[in-house]
């Protein structure tokens, strides 16, 4: 069912530093930061020839990143991202198999304008995982 690995996302307390390391010390193209309030994330983009590493920061005070920077204040890997032909078909396949479809279970839109959702990394070996409609 999943595709091409759209994004890695690495969660990060100062998103400017992050974005230097990238940027500056490995010579990558980076965007803009992108706020997503709906999401409670502000975003950049690394850009690579063979996918994307999303750097998130939290924004506001309900933000789903705020517990996971609690534990590990330094930042580090937070989610792969895997692109579904259909997500509405993807979301009833979890379901159907038991996994956790997180928030209402039902697509939003995601940073790309495209439908995404989270599955419960409790059920995918201890990943969080995004699927994002291609
Ligand atoms: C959509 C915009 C953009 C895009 O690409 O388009 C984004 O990607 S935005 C990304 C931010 N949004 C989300 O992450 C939404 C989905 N996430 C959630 O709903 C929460 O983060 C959730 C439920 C995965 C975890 O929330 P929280 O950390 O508050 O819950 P707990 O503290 O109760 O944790 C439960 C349990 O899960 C472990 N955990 C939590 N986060 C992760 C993680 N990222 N990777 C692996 N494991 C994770 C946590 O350690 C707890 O384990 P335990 O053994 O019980 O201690
Ligand atoms: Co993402």
């Amino acid at each position: 069912m999943i595709g091409r690995l759209n994004h890695v996302a690495i969660a990060v307390p100062d998103l400017g530093a992050a974005t230097a390391i990238y940027r500056d010390r490995l010579g990558a193209t980076v965007s803009a930061p992108l706020d997503l309030p709906e999401h409670g994330v502000t975003t950049v983009f690394v850009e690579l020839p063979n996918t994307k590493i999303e750097l998130i920061t939290p924004l506001g005070d309900a933000s789903p990143i705020a517990s996971f920077l609690a534990r590990s204040p330094e930042g580090g890997v937070h989610h792969l991202c895997f692109e579904v032909a259909d997500i509405d078909a993807a979301a009833e396949r979890m379901k159907a198999d038991g996994a956790r479809v997180l928030g209402d279970g039902r697509p939003r839109i995601g940073a790309h304008g495209k439908p995404v959702l989270f599955l419960h990394p409790k059920d995918f070996a201890g990943t969080l995982v995004e699927l994002e409609e291609a």
